[in-house]
């Protein structure tokens, strides 16, 4: 059977992934794809368990490199339970956040060191790296303000990181746009809904075409 295509979808909080990719599943599965929508961390249960002690407030004492061992533990175990199990039956996964939520948070915003936090998600995902990535480019204090007036977006223990952190967050992700642009491709998330959502489809049908 033919392999499916891995989608991932990055970007600061509040920038709108989840809301795009929500509308981009419709669409695509309109068109006659079969699409598996999931996310990072989390998507199955193990790794939802992970997501919660990743996320809870009041973890205050995490450790920076525990951090970055947890996000890459979660995401083995989603990548060999749910992502490679769908690509193997031919689907389209889209995924709310992969390794370069890693890089730029845990690597560069973190400190840990870009190489680094890759070494140690190579071991979790092997060979296995997203055939397209979109990146949702925000100002950090717009995409907190968008989760603030969000009375249903629980406020985690990532967003109460101080803006310094956010901004340096996207300094990573536009590192790794230049470092990678093959597959790394810009969104402004800065537009309106409909907009954001054209041009990530766009985005997506080019891929695809080729
Ligand atoms: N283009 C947009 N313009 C204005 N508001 C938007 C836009 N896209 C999403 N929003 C709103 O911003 C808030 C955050 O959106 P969403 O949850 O989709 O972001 P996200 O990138 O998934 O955030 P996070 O990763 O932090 O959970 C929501 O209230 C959503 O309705
Ligand atoms: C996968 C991954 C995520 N993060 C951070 C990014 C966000 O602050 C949270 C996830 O919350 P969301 O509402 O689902 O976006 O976790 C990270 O720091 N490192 C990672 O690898």
């Amino acid at each position: 059977m033919e392999q499916g295509v891995f989608i991932t979808f990055e970007g600061p909080e509040g920038a709108g992934k989840t809301t795009i990719l929500n509308k981009l599943s419709d669409v695509l599965k309109q068109q006659g794809y079969n699409v598996l929508q999931t996310r990072e961390p989390g998507g199955i249960s193990i790794s939802e368990q992970i997501r919660e002690v990743l996320l809870n407030k009041d973890n205050t004492a995490m450790d920076e490199r525990t951090e970055a061992l947890l996000y890459a533990a979660a995401r083995r175990q989603h990548l060999v339970e749910k992502v490679l199990p769908a690509l193997e039956k031919g689907y389209m996964v889209l995924c709310d956040r992969f390794i370069d939520s890693s890089l730029a948070y845990q690597g560069y915003a973190r400190g840990l060191g870009v190489d680094e936090v890759y070494q140690i998600n190579r071991f979790a995902i092997g060979e296995t790296m997203p055939n397209l990535t979109l990146y949702f480019d925000l100002d950090p204090e717009v995409g907190l303000a968008r989760i603030q007036s969000n009375g249903e977006r629980e406020i985690n223990r990532l967003d109460l990181e101080k803006l310094s952190f956010h901004e340096k967050v996207r300094e990573g992700y536009l590192m790794l746009v230049d470092r990678f642009p093959e597959r790394i491709k810009l969104v402004d998330a800065s537009a309106g809904v409909e907009e954001v959502l054209a041009d990530a489809l766009m985005i997506i049908e080019d891929y695809v075409r080729k």
